[in-house]
C-alpha cells in the first residue's frame, strides 16, 4: 500500500435501519487537504467519525496510515488523528489550561504555551485568561489549538467556521492553512461553504446519501462536475446564493 494518511475501502455503516455509509472507496494522500461536501445528512460527518474509531464500520475497512483502524490502540488513533468540531468546547480554566487538556488526559503537560498561541494566532496575553472570556473565533482557536497540542498527523475538520462572522471565519482558515503548510498535516474538511472549500482544498469529495459520488482536483470540480448530482447540487447552492 502507498503512503496514504487515510484509505476507505468499501466502508459501509449502519445504524439500525438507516444506511449512513454505503460503499465508500477513496484515499486521501499524506499532505493533501480534502473538503468534503454535499447536502445535509450525505453522511460526510460520520465518514469523519469512523476515522477516529468515534464510531465502527459494519462492513469494509478504514486504514489510518497503512494500518486498520480497529487495529490501532485507540488512544493512539485519536492522537494522529485529531478532531475539532463546529462549537468549540471550552473548560472552565485559563486558555493555557484548556490547551494542555487533551495532553493531560494522556498524561502529559504542555510544553511551550507560548509558541502554541502564536501558532493559533493568538496574543500572549490571553494565556491567563478565562476561556469563556474569549470570543467565538477565539475559542475556535482554542479547540483547534488544543487538538494540535496533540501533534496529530491528520485534521478531521467539521464545519469548523460555521458558526463565526465573516471576519473569524477568514482568520481561523488562514490560521488553518498556515498550519497545514508549516506541518503538512493531511486534512479532511467538511464545510458548506463552497468558497471556502475553493479556497482551501486540494481535492473535492462530493457526497450524497451515504456514497462518495465524485472525487476531483478543486479546480476541476468547481469548472465542471462530472457527475449530474454534484451538477444539480452546485445548482442547488448557487440559488440559495442568489435568493
Ligand atoms: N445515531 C444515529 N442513528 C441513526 N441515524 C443517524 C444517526 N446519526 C446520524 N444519523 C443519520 O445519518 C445520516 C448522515 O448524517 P451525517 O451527520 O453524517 O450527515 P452530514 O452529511 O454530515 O450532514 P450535515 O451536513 O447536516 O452535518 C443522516 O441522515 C442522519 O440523520
Amino acid at each position: 500500500m502507498g503512503r496514504y494518511a487515510i484509505e476507505f475501502d468499501d466502508l459501509s455503516l449502519r445504524i439500525a435501519q438507516e444506511e449512513l455509509l454505503r460503499g465508500v472507496s477513496g484515499k486521501v494522500e499524506e499532505g493533501c487537504i480534502v473538503a468534503l461536501i454535499g447536502p445535509s445528512g450525505a453522511g460526510k460527518s460520520t465518514l469523519m467519525s469512523v476515522c477516529n474509531l468515534m464510531r465502527t464500520p459494519t462492513a469494509g475497512n478504514v486504514y489510518v496510515d497503512g494500518r486498520e483502524v480497529r487495529e490501532w490502540p485507540v488512544r493512539k488513533l485519536r492522537q494522529k488523528v485529531g478532531m475539532v468540531f463546529q462549537s468549540p468546547t471550552i473548560f472552565p480554566g485559563t486558555v493555557e489550561e484548556n490547551l494542555a487538556y487533551g495532553l493531560k488526559l494522556h498524561g502529559q503537560s504542555l510544553q511551550d504555551p507560548g509558541s502554541l498561541l502564536q501558532d493559533i494566532g493568538l496574543d500572549s496575553d490571553l494565556r491567563t485568561r478565562p476561556g469563556t472570556e474569549l470570543s467565538g473565533g477565539q475559542k475556535q482557536r482554542v479547540a483547534l489549538g488544543r487538538t494540535l497540542a496533540m501533534q496529530p498527523d491528520i485534521l478531521l475538520l467539521d464545519e469548523v467556521t460555521s458558526a463565526l462572522d465573516v471576519h473569524a471565519k477568514l482568520e481561523v482558515e488562514r490560521t488553518i492553512l498556515r498550519l497545514h503548510d508549516q506541518r503538512h498535516t493531511s486534512m479532511l474538511w467538511v464545510t458548506h461553504d463552497l468558497e471556502q472549500a475553493r479556497r482551501v482544498a486540494d481535492i473535492i469529495w462530493f457526497m450524497a446519501e451515504g456514497r462518495l459520488v465524485e472525487t476531483a482536483d478543486a479546480d476541476s470540480f468547481f469548472a465542471r462536475p462530472q457527475t449530474t448530482e454534484a451538477r444539480r447540487f452546485m445548482e442547488m447552492m448557487a440559488e440559495g446564493e442568489t435568493r
